[in-house]
């Protein structure tokens, strides 16, 4: 299956368990990629057939920057069923990167695959 993807979108937000994290906007970083059959707006050139990779940024970026959440995990899932829910993208597959949160690590986080069939 062809893929849209979102690779490297930084977000800041309030997220982490610590009293101090709770008091802070920390850097997340995530890569995405949503199945799609890009053969429809290929041969039309219509962006209206496209699955607008501007507009699930957007929404992405909306959402995380409202949130507060303590884990990744919970993040993350979250943001996968608003593509999956509001977008009608199949499959997902979606890695949230925390970086700085741990020394000596470049980032940490989680890697997510799910689809609209087990929602
Ligand atoms: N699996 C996870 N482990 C940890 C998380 C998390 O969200 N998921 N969070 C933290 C702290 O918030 C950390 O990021 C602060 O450095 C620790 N472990």
């Amino acid at each position: 299956m062809d893929k849209v993807f979102i690779e490297g979108l930084q977000i800041d937000a309030l997220i982490g368990i610590y009293d101090w994290e709770r008091r802070i906007r920390q850097p997340l970083v995530f890569d995405i990629e949503m199945a799609f059959d890009n053969r429809i707006p290929a041969a039309t050139d219509a962006i209206g057939d496209t699955l607008n990779y501007k507009a699930v940024s957007k929404r992405v970026i909306e959402y995380v920057s409202a949130s507060d959440f303590g884990l990744v995990e919970t993040l993350a899932e979250r943001v996968a069923a608003i593509i999956l829910d509001e977008f009608g993208v199949q499959h997902v597959t979606l890695k949230l990167g925390k970086p700085g949160a741990v020394r000596g690590a470049r980032a940490v986080g989680v890697r997510i695959e799910r689809s609209a069939a087990t929602l």
